[in-house]
């Protein structure tokens, strides 16, 4: 759809917006060259030291639970290969940042249109929420550390895979449910199309976004923006520029 045929078929109903993170406000480059390598190098010590810790002893006890007899690293390892969007290995990713937030060797660096935006949407009285496969934890860490500081303030809500997974309809239909947000005038960001697919299958907007500095290809089926100032016009929502 073009940019005139969405603004066209625009009813100015949205007013809930639910966002991805990785390739919707936040590069994809910050997350695969900043993100995961810090965690991959912490995690040895991670699950060496702080075992005790019920958080680690829960991802621990999953990950025997989905992969039996093999170790936990050997398995956290095959999963990070792979990128696996699953819960222990998000959920001990979300402790490994943690500690690098609080040192200052991690600070996410947004999208420069993303803050203006959101603040704009968020002053406008659109009610906004992350969902994410990073854990809700990790989540918070992102939007509490931004250059610009604490942004979390912005969202009503912060989802993970405890919902379920991204690709699949049911999870936005428990978000919803959650949230007490309408399908109809609710709108879903995201880079991934399968998400988006799987977001109009529950009976919410879509606009996916593909950042050129990213590399993100249009895919079909869904209207498209480079930026958040570009969807905030596709969709009339407020404080368009
Ligand atoms: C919470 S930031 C780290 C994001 C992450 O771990 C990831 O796998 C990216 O997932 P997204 O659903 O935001 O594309
Ligand atoms: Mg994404």
């Amino acid at each position: 759809m073009t940019v005139a045929e969405a603004a066209t078929h625009a009813d100015g109903g949205i007013d809930s917006v639910l966002l991805d993170i990785e390739g919707t406000t936040i590069p994809v480059a910050f997350v695969h060259q900043v993100l995961f390598p810090y965690a991959r190098k912490a995690l040895p010590e991670l699950l060496a030291t702080r075992g005790d810790e019920p958080a680690v002893r829960d991802a621990v006890a999953d990950i025997a639970r989905l992969a039996p007899g093999v170790a936990p690293l050997v398995q956290l390892n095959a999963w990070m290969d792979r990128d696996e969007k699953i819960g222990p290995l998000k959920a001990l990713q979300g402790l490994a940042w943690a500690e690098g937030y609080r040192t200052g060797a991690l600070q996410a660096a947004l999208y420069p249109d993303v803050l203006p935006a959101l603040r704009r949407w968020h002053e406008g009285g659109l009610r906004l929420a992350v969902y994410s496969s990073g854990s809700e934890a990790a989540q918070r860490l992102i939007y509490g550390h931004t250059t610009e500081g604490d942004v979390r303030g912005l969202f009503d809500g912060f989802y993970d895979l405890r919902i379920g997974g991204k690709r699949e309809a049911d999870s936005y239909r428990a978000i919803l449910a959650e949230a007490g947000w309408e399908a109809g005038r609710t709108l879903f960001l995201s880079d991934i199309v399968a998400e988006l697919d799987a977001a109009v299958a529950a009976g919410l907007r879509t606009c996916q976004l593909a950042r050129p500095e990213d590399g993100t290809r249009p895919g079909e089926g869904h209207p498209v923006a480079a930026t958040l100032d570009e969807v905030a016009r596709l969709f009339a929502l407020p404080g368009t520029p």
